[in-house]
């Protein structure tokens, strides 16, 4: 079976990002979403990007993104994917995808079984469905380090390659992993000591126990 992906995501400094291609991980993600303690102007993702070349995917997390700001950041961070963290519909996420030429991740908040059945809707439209935790009305919408019921996932079949997040950390990404046979895994505040700020060590060993599992 091929290696689980890992995605690092909310990378703010060269320390973290260097601590996250040095552990292997198969991406990390630069948040444009001006209220997460995560996000990225335009000129501190070019300089990220820049110094982290073609050694690990670069994806752009965007939250009901308008085309004006996707193209800046696409330019900016050299992006290699697009996640829409918001309520983009099946349309939006397709129209994104054409007309930026990048692969589509959508996350889909989860808090029951109906909100997984929500995926297949972007079949088409979308590359991945990622399953990220359902947050409280007037939070951000990732990054807060909830976990879903990974069991609400244990019997899934959908026709879009799919993704774990919401809550994960070097304690319990192994669990995940074999609850649900997720193929990727993506984590935020499981590997930091503050909110935004990245702890290298816990990306070390997240990424090992991802890959261990
Ligand atoms: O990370 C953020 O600050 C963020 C803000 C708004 C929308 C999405 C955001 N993060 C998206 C991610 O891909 C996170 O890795 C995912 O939600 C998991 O976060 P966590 O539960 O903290 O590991």
């Amino acid at each position: 079976m091929p290696a689980v992906q890992i995605k690092i995501c909310g990378l703010t400094t060269r320390a973290a990002l260097d601590a996250a291609i040095e552990a292997r991980a198969d991406y990390c993600g630069f948040v444009f979403y001006p209220p997460s303690p995560r996000t990225l102007g335009t000129a501190a993702a070019h300089e990220l990007a820049a110094h982290a070349g073609t050694r690990i995917g670069k994806v752009g997390l965007f939250v009901d993104p308008d085309d004006a700001l996707l193209a800046e950041s696409v330019a900016a961070g050299s992006l290699d994917v697009i996640q829409l963290h918001g309520s983009e519909s099946p349309a939006r996420a397709a129209d994104i995808r054409a007309r930026f030429g990048l692969p589509v991740w959508k996350a889909v908040a989860v808090a029951a079984a109906g909100d997984v059945a929500r995926a297949d809707a972007y079949g088409g439209a979308a590359d991945l469905v990622l399953f990220d935790a359902r947050t409280p009305r007037g939070a951000l919408p990732g990054g807060m380090g909830l976990k879903f019921d990974w069991s609400l996932l244990a019997a899934y079949r959908g026709t879009l390659p799919w993704g774990l997040a919401g809550g994960l950390a070097p304690g319990n990404v192994g669990a995940a992993i074999a609850a649900t046979g997720a193929r990727l895994v993506d984590t935020s505040s499981g590997v930091e000591s503050a909110p935004g700020a990245k702890d290298p060590d816990l990306v070390r060993a997240f990424c090992a126990a991802a890959r261990a599992a």
